[in-house]
């Protein structure tokens, strides 16, 4: 959790608002956007993967693609009116961050602070709009599932006032008290990968409770498709051999899609 990360206070607060009002449209409004195909680049959806679980989670979201922006936005729902803008502000500063974060990740690891923005070539940005309604038996699901995030970078807003998520430490999980204006910072498994091992992308989950709906936006920062990722070739010598093979994302968010949120961490099906 991050404090002083520079996104404007009201930008944050505007897109939380306008993601409560989404939420809010009648259920035929927002059923026209529903679809359960993950290679839809807008869509609204519930659980994780339903065409592949078998037991559901608490969780309805909106997923978009946020860049280019000029490309995406004109899909992205046109109601609350206010809604495109917005997020496009929201999108664009939650970009801005996300390389200076790399900037920074790359120099604690000795690597020039231009290599990870450098590496993960022409960026992609998602987006997804998670709202966890109040759940009568939380404790027969979660909202989402222990898992890591499959790109490079989380960036996420949670709601102020409802905790949820939980992350895993040492075996045991954690759960995160909002602190207002912060942010969550989730490193991934692309940077996992590109760190050879050195950061982990790390477990969390989302938890329901029976009380008070819950908001969060992720903002998901993700390689190229067609670069080759893995191991950071500075990284790698004789006492530190590479842990994972070469890839491109084409293939591990294949991989991702296809499985279970919570098997086994999807960067071990790559190791060398
Ligand atoms: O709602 C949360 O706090 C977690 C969301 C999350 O992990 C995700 O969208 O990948
Ligand atoms: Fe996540």
């Amino acid at each position: 959790q991050v404090l002083n990360h520079g996104l404007p206070l009201e930008v944050m607060l505007a897109a939380m608002a306008v993601a409560h009002d989404f939420f809010r449209l009648s259920p035929e409004e927002k059923a026209k956007l529903y679809s359960d195909d993950p290679a839809k680049k807008m869509r609204l959806s519930t659980s994780f993967n339903v065409r592949k679980e078998t037991v559901h989670n608490w969780r309805d979201y909106l997923r978009l693609h946020c860049h280019p922006l000029e490309q995406f936005v004109p899909e992205w729902p046109a109601n609350p009116p206010p809604f495109r803008d917005v997020m496009s502000t929201y999108c664009k500063e939650v970009r801005q961050l996300g390389f200076r974060l790399y900037a920074m990740i790359s120099e604690s690891l000795g690597l020039e602070q231009d290599y990870i923005k450098k590496v993960l070539g022409e960026q992609e940005q998602h987006m997804a709009v998670n709202f966890y309604p109040k759940c009568p038996s939380p404790e027969l699901t979660y909202g989402l599932p222990a898992h890591t995030d499959p790109n490079a970078l989380t960036i996420l807003m949670m709601d102020e006032q409802v905790a949820g998520l939980q992350v895993l430490k040492e075996g045991r999980w954690i759960a995160v008290n909002p602190r207002p204006n912060a942010l969550v910072i989730n490193l991934g498994d692309q940077l996992q990968a590109l760190s050879n091992g050195r950061y982990k992308s790390v477990w969390h989950r989302a938890v329901v409770n029976s009380d008070r709906p819950r908001m969060s936006i992720a903002s998901f920062l993700c390689p190229c498709n067609s670069v080759k990722l893995g191991p950071a070739e500075k990284l790698i010598g004789e006492k530190s051999p590479a842990v994972y093979r070469n890839y491109t994302y084409d293939e591990y968010y294949k991989k991702f899609w296809s499985r279970n949120l919570d098997q086994e961490h999807c960067l071990e099906l790559f190791r060398t």
